[in-house]
């Protein structure tokens, strides 16, 4: 398996390729684009059927073996999937409460839910986290190697990917959070982790500034420590992105794929989770519909509804996780709209990056929008779409999940399509929103209930690149 970077010419001879590993312990690759497959696995229809009913571990290891292109022994690969997706019948730290790990539940017709969030930090960032920093500490431990990891986060990723790279000696962590714009339980699920590999920092600015400060200390490393490697936890590295393609067949097989088209709802920000989805497609699992669900910050939705991808002020929601303007990985699906022209895509970024707007040619982005549909939701709708799915179900939903969920009351897809809703978060992240909606506040599971009493520590900072280097380089235990 062979990767190359979104800004390079698919099919040049000359083009920069990288094998899993390597792209593994890195972020953007030196032309500052993101890595992708050179090409894409390919499961057959029968391929697929043979698939049916395997548990979540043994599926997620068909999965993801073709992607690590052996450059992880099957064995190792095994038993690490095996203990990133572990059972447990309750919460527990680092296991998954769910014994489906991903269960579908049935809020209609012919609609599901995907619980996301049975994973340690409740959120679905788990799924991919989890193994992640398994892999990290494998692969590094293997190499004799150490490496800073840095990520941004809206208030997910954060905890998830400490949770998954605490345990490991050959990792420093440091995580960037907008200054109080993430809801209390999140900030705490991270700040309360006191080990000494572990860094939070509250930036003075919102999810855009600690992204673009994520971004460019890749595109310019000098400030690191002698002889450290600088890897991304968000999803611009692709072994996010892999980990996340699995519950998409997951969820299509239970509901009978090859045989049928399943259609996915997936609250989106930074265009991880559904490009994942798009991956699958591309893999040959029969996905009907992709709807892109976004809150009020709705760059995406404007795209597929408009073909104008256009920077606005970030503004703050119930919905905080998806309080993003710039999605990371929408330049993956870019350069597929522009038949895989890297030099292309380099040209629009720039355009992007210079005037903060971007539209592709008007047949290509007809051709996308067979697959993807849109739908905004904003504050009100999604508390009331929380109140209603509870009246009408029962069921209680995160603020996130809602907005998949109104996504799919408003649009108009084809009822014998199964559809899938991606539950991303536990509503308990979300005290604001659930109360707002007029519903009580589920308690935090029993490995958290302590958690608003536990000692908290992270450091606050201006908006401003070189004090953020200047902090890393001190804190780095391995420089
Ligand atoms: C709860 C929740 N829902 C949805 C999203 C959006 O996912 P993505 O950024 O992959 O589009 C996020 C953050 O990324 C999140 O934390
Ligand atoms: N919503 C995310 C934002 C970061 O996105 P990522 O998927 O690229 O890590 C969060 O909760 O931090």
């Amino acid at each position: 398996m062979k990767y190359i970077t979104t800004r390079s010419s698919y099919g040049q001879s000359k083009a920069e390729t990288k094998g899993f590993q390597d792209v593994l312990l890195t972020g953007l690759a030196s032309d500052g684009g993101l890595y992708i497959p050179a090409e894409l696995p390919q499961f057959s229809k029968e391929a697929i059927r043979q698939l049916r009913g395997l548990p979540y571990n043994e599926l997620a290891f068909t999965i993801i073996k073709p992607f690590a292109g052996g450059e992880i022994d099957d064995t190792t690969l095994k038993q690490l999937i095996d203990d990133s997706y572990s059972t447990t019948t309750g919460f527990e730290q680092s296991s998954f409460s769910h014994r489906a790990v991903a269960p579908l539940h049935q809020i209609g017709s012919n609609e599901w839910i995907m619980e996301l969030f049975h994973g340690p930090t409740l959120a679905f960032k788990d799924f991919a986290l989890q193994l992640l920093g398994r892999l990290l500490n494998h692969v590094l431990t293997e190499r004799g190697e150490k490496a800073i990891v840095l990520g941004a986060t809206s208030g997910d990723t954060g905890s998830a990917a400490i949770e998954g790279c605490r345990h490991s000696d050959a990792l420093d962590i440091f995580i960037l959070h907008p200054y109080q714009r993430v809801s209390e339980v999140q900030r705490r699920q991270m700040t309360s982790v006191l080990a000494d590999n572990v860094n939070n920092i509250a930036i003075k600015g919102n999810f855009d500034d600690c992204q673009a400060m994520v971004k460019q200390s890749f595109a310019d490393q000098s400030f690191l420590p002698d002889n450290t490697r600088l890897v991304a936890v968000n999803s611009i590295n692709w072994a996010r992105i892999m980990a996340q393609v699995v519950y998409y067949f997951h969820a299509a097989l239970l509901l009978g794929a090859p045989d049928r088209e399943v259609a996915f709802s997936v609250p989106t920000g930074n265009f991880g989770d559904i490009f994942a989805g798009y991956i699958a497609r591309g893999m040959g699992l029969p996905v009907g519909k992709l709807v892109v669900a976004t809150n009020q910050n709705d760059i995406l939705h404007r795209f597929f509804k408009d073909n104008d991808y256009r920077k606005q002020p970030l503004e703050h929601s119930l919905s905080p996780s998806m309080d993003i303007m710039v999605s990371s990985n929408f330049e993956r699906l870019l350069l597929d709209m522009l038949g895989r022209d890297g030099n292309r895509l380099a040209q629009l970024m720039e355009t992007f990056q210079s005037t903060g707007k971007l539209q592709v040619p008007e047949a290509n982005w007809l051709e996308i929008k067979n697959l993807f549909e849109s739908c905004r939701t904003d504050d009100a709708d999604t508390c009331s779409t929380i109140a209603q799915l509870h009246r009408e179900t029962g069921y209680l939903a995160d603020p996130h999940t809602a907005i998949g969920v109104r996504a799919l009351q408003e649009l108009n897809l084809d009822p014998r399509m199964p559809k899938v809703v991606l539950a991303t978060a536990h509503p308990v992240k979300f005290p604001d929103a659930v109360e707002k909606a007029g519903l009580q506040s589920p308690s935090l599971p029993p490995h958290m209930s302590d958690l608003l009493q536990r000692e908290e520590r992270y450091s606050v900072l201006e908006n401003d690149l070189p004090e953020l280097q200047a902090f890393i380089r001190q804190q780095t235990r391995h420089a």
